[in-house]
Parts: C-alpha cells; structure tokens; sequence
C-alpha cells in the first residue's frame, strides 16, 4: 500500500477531506460538549446503521428525519472537514461519528460526561465488508485482490490502520459508564434488545410502537432503500456505479471468502492480538 492516503501519526487516512492540519486541530481544540453522543468504529462494522438507529430513537422511531437529511450530516464525521466544520456550527446536543483511533481522538472527550457507543464487529466480516468497500471507493487505494487486501488487514496498512489496535484501544475504556460496547452481532442476533440497550444507555424512552417502528426503519431493506442513508448520493463523485454500502448485512460472510490458511493465520493472530481481554467482549468467538 503505497498511495492515495493522507497519513497523520502513522496512520493512513483516506484522501477525500482528510488532512493532518485538520486532524490535528480535531485532536488538539474540537470541544466535546457533555451533552454529545459519538459514534465510534473501525470501518465497515456496521457504522452506518448504528448511526441509523439512534437517529430513529431521537426521533421516537419517525422516519422523517432519516428520509430527509443524508445520514453524515445528521451525525457528522468529526474527523474529516466537511463534519468538523458542520459540528463547530450545530447548536445543542450532537450526534457525531468516528473511526478515529484512541490515541488520536479529541482530547477533550476525556475530560467530559459525553456517552460514547463503540461498535464492533467480527473482524473477518469487517475484513471481507471493507475489501469490496474499499475497491468501489475512489477516496483510498483499492486493493488489487483479497490476498493483498488480507496482508494490508494483518499489518494494518489500510485506512484507519490496524482493526486489533484500534480495538484494544477503545477497549480500554470498557469499565468507564459513559462508554458502551455494543456488537454488529448481537444487533442481527436481537435487534430489539439492541435497541433497548441502546435507549438505556441514553436515558431515551420509546412506546411499543415507537420501537416497533425503529427496528422497521433500520433493517436493512429499509436502510438500502433509503438514499439518505445508502451512499447512493455518493455514486459517480466518491463511489464507482457499482458501488454498495450495504452489500450483504449478514454475519459469518468470511467462511465464503477466506481459505483454510487464511483462516489459521486470522486465529493465531486474533489469538496473539486480544487473548488478554475478556473473551465476551468478542460474541462471535
Ligand atoms: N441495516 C443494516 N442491517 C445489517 N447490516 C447493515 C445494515 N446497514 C449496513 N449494514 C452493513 O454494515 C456494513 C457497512 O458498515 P459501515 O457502515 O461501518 O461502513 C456492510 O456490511 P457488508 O459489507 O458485510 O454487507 C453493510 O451491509
Ligand atoms: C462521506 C465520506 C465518507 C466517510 C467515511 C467513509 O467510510 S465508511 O463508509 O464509514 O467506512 C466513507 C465516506
């Protein structure tokens, strides 16, 4: 991987509104406000229906809102430009997302009551959801083939850096009551318990039928229908015409993708890379 990547502390960032200015100031002066709710993953982990679904439970599960504003505006990246400055802007309480990593985070967040969800999600799904992201993307170097993407995943060297790192660095805010981990998994297991969780942890009520209606709008079909929330806006400008952000929205995609070896190696590092952290963190182990 060589190319087509903005670096900022040995991190390689895609090159579409990304700078080291920018995420330096973000890092330095972006002023968290207690009130905030953040979004935060690795790439390809299920962000975008995350995003999704508290918007539904800020709007008690009515649709308007996810059918008429596009979804980086309704919870902006912090990191890129375009988010940064649109956060700067917005009164009140936020929602903003990020894939940033720990180390290069606002440090303003740590200092403040701020509630932060951190989504993960099977890294061999995130590995198989980014190679065909990625590919359609015209903002990072596409990779040339699963075997390559599969060495830049283990080393690392892809947008956002390494998936283990990033991890174990949220991770360590696991016992702060402010930070909630949550699963790509236990949201296609149970979404409604997701949700449920979701709305505790936000100090959020929603009536039966309000819940029934956020779980009807942040399916997948839905997701994909909607062009506020499907990427589609993006086609021709950032993404190639056959490009999907919802391609599958399944679990376990990797056994069609991986070899035997691949497979071994993913263990051994999964292994080596996380074996000290409480292994329910990771539910589909
Ligand atoms: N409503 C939904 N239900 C299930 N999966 C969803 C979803 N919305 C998005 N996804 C999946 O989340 C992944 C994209 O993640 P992100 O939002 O972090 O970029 C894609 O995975 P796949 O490529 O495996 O289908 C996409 O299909
Ligand atoms: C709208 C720009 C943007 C930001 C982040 C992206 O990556 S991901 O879909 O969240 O993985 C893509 C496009």
């Amino acid at each position: 991987m060589t190319g087509k990547f903005v670096w900022f502390e040995g991190i390689p960032f895609p090159s579409l509104d990304y700078s080291p200015e920018i995420l330096r100031e973000v890092q330095e002066s972006f002023l968290v406000k207690d009130e905030d709710v953040l979004l935060l993953t690795f790439p390809k982990s299920g962000t975008n229906w995350l995003i999704e679904t508290v918007c539904l439970i800020y709007s008690k599960g009515d649709p308007k809102w996810v059918q008429s504003e596009p979804i980086w505006d309704r919870s902006p990246w912090v990191e890129n430009k375009y988010g940064y400055e649109l956060l700067k802007e917005k009164e009140g309480p936020r929602l903003i997302s990020s894939h940033l990593p720990i180390q290069v985070f606002p440090k303003s967040f740590f200092n403040s009551k701020a509630k932060m969800i951190y989504l993960i999600r099977n890294p061999r799904d995130v590995f198989v959801s980014g190679y065909f992201f990625w590919r359609s993307a015209k903002f990072v170097e596409k990779p040339e083939s699963l075997e390559e993407y599969f060495e830049w995943f283990i080393r690392g060297n892809m947008p956002f850096g390494s998936w283990f790192d990033h991890t174990r660095g949220w991770m360590s805010m696991r016992d702060k009551e402010n930070f909630l981990i949550l699963s790509y998994e236990e949201m296609k297991w149970d979404m409604r318990s997701a949700v449920e969780k979701i709305c505790q942890f936000l100090g959020k009520k929603l009536e039966p039928e309000e819940l029934d209606s956020v779980l009807r709008n942040s399916s997948f079909q839905a997701m994909k229908e909607n062009n506020m929330s499907n990427y589609s806006l993006l086609k021709g400008l950032h993404l190639e015409e056959n490009g999907h952000l919802l391609r599958k929205g399944v679990t376990g995609d990797w056994k069609n993708h991986f070899t035997v070896a691949q497979a071994e190696i993913f263990d051994k590092l999964f292994q080596e890379k996380m074996a000290d952290l409480p292994q329910e963190l990771f539910p589909w182990e």
